[in-house]
């Protein structure tokens, strides 16, 4: 009785503080996984397999862990002082049998918990792919497209073929689950009906009193009350312990070494930078992205790399730029005859990247990004975005973009303009343009054209670029194909040499007439 009445002053207590432990465990427990995230390298978190160990950590809940460890050990508790009661009054063989159905009971529940969590569990990748489908059907980006094309029907076809097959998942899920726990209801009825049976033919035949009966009888209803609920919380606290298990391996993914403190200060001068012998496959590729890459840019070098679709171009930048490790050969950098860590350069190189991130925030943190120290300081945001020409729309520092949260939208070139102001507020050692033109007017191409070969006075900057006649101007070019660098030198020697750069850059300039 003692303990029935913890219990309830335990249930009381929990009532009243589980808003605050609820909320908190929430946040630390998202805090810890993106903590995490921020120390993973990006080839593993592009990695889909990453992705899914990530959304099934994030099925954890800390607070259900807690209550369930709490249930179990109070119902487990309560059940053996009960069964111990039984006991002293001679049945112990009936509190034996009892204790032992019990415990068969768990480890049934257990293996059945595990499989109906793996089933869950083994759905997180077509959930996000169903999220995707509903993104692609209400994104503004996409809208037009899927309306123009038709593609609406066809599109929710394939979310209800992905949504029916997560169903018929669940469906055996469901019938797992009833059918063990319909076996465990009948068993409970059998043993309670059997321990009352027990109960009163031994009474009786003793000739003891009808009080120790009704005592008796009152500690068997007790351990029928406890028995279902104990199996109950025991099945949810398996469950939880598989999350946890999956949060744990999260955590346990192996981190991209992290810059160390000491020598972490950012390197600003022109840096040779020296590949050697280079490979690169992505996770989910069969075959290399990058092959026998070799290459040495020398300090302030201004180079161009060229090349037809996918042959490989930024996948070297992002290498280069220390997002990917190679997965065979080195990047090294050095500062005249001196080596420098990568990590102490990639921070300071300055990007533009070909998909740069379209912040819908305010313009301030959209240029900032550049530089994160720089986000109050206005006048050198301004001259950012002056340089960049994004100030020549009519938009303040304060100005939100971003129409789905009541801010303006820009146009492709427009939101290119800031991406560029982004790169012109960080100072590095590179500076690295991934076709950075594309959405651009020929007027500002020329000018962000311009821009790169003067930022490659003071520093080595790679430029990315399909239009050739930019080539022309650049110390070095690098073409690319199939993941190789097939040719390289100065406009002039890759022209004499007469071979596929000559062809392509013939080819671009008849189109000019
Ligand atoms: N994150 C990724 N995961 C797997 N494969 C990738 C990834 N990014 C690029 N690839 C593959 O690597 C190859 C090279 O792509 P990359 O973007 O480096 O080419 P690129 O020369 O820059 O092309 P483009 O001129 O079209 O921009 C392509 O075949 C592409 O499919």
């Amino acid at each position: 009785m003692l303990i029935l009445y913890l219990a309830g002053i335990n249930g009381s207590l929990r009532a009243i503080s589980v808003t605050n432990l609820t909320a908190t465990s929430i946040y630390e427990l998202e805090h810890s996984i993106l903590a995490k995230t921020s120390k993973l390298s990006t080839a593993l978190l592009e990695d889909p397999a990453t992705k899914t160990i990530r959304e099934k950590a994030k099925r954890l809940s800390l607070i259900d862990l807690l209550d369930q460890w709490t249930g179990v050990t109070i119902h487990f508790i309560t059940l053996i002082a009960l069964i111990v009661v039984l006991s002293c009054y001679g049945f112990y063989i009936l509190a034996m049998f009892i204790l032992v159905v019990q415990i068969l009971q768990l480890y049934l529940i257990r293996w059945m918990s595990r499989k109906v969590e793996a089933i869950s569990a083994n759905q997180t990748s077509s959930v996000r792919m169903i999220n995707y489908i509903v993104d692609l059907l209400v994104s503004r980006n996409t809208l037009p497209e899927v309306r123009m094309y038709g593609m609406s029907s066809y599109l929710v076809t394939t979310m209800k073929e992905l949504f029916n097959g997560n169903f018929k998942q669940m469906h055996r899920k469901v019938i797992l689950s009833e059918t063990l726990s319909f076996s465990q209801s009948i068993i409970m009825i059998l043993l309670n009906g059997l321990t009352i049976a027990i109960l009163a033919i031994t009474l009786g035949g003793r000739g003891q009193s009808a009080g120790l009966f009704v005592l008796l009888l009152q500690i068997s209803s007790q351990i029928f009350i406890v028995i279902p609920a104990l199996t109950r919380m025991y099945s949810d606290l398996t469950k939880s312990r598989v999350r946890f298990n999956e949060y744990s391996a999260y955590l346990e993914l192996e981190e991209q070494v992290q810059r160390d403190p000491e020598d972490s200060i950012r390197n600003t001068d022109a840096m040779q930078i020296t590949i050697q012998q280079l490979n690169y496959r992505y996770a989910t590729n069969a075959q290399d992205t990058l092959k026998n890459i070799n290459m040495t840019l020398k300090p302030g070098e201004r180079v161009a790399f060229v090349g037809e679709n996918g042959s490989g171009k930024s996948t070297l930048i992002k290498l280069i730029a220390g997002l990917y490790h190679p997965t065979a050969g080195n990047i090294q950098w050095f500062n005249g005859e001196q080596e420098v860590l990568a990590h102490n350069v990639t921070k300071g190189v300055r990007v533009v990247f070909q998909d740069f991130t379209k912040l819908h925030r305010p313009i301030r943190e959209n240029i900032a990004m550049g530089n994160i120290a720089a986000m109050y300081d206005d006048s050198r945001l301004l001259a950012a975005m002056r340089k960049a020409e994004a100030d020549s729309y009519g938009v303040a520092l304060d100005t939100l973009v971003g129409p789905q949260f009541g801010g303006i939208d820009l146009s492709g070139g427009q939101w290119q303009r800031l991406a560029i102001a982004r790169a012109y507020l960080n100072n590095g050692s590179l500076t690295i343009f991934d076709e950075p033109t594309a959405a651009l007017d020929p007027y500002a191409e020329q000018q962000v054209f311009e821009t790169f070969m003067k930022l490659g006075e003071q520093q080595t900057s790679i430029i990315v670029t399909h239009r050739l006649y930019m080539s022309k101007f650049v110390d070095r070019i690098f073409l690319f194909e199939h993941g190789e660098i097939v040719e390289s030198g100065t406009h002039e020697e890759l022209m004499k040499l007469d071979g596929k750069y000559r062809g392509m850059f013939n080819r671009q300039s008849s189109l000019y007439g």
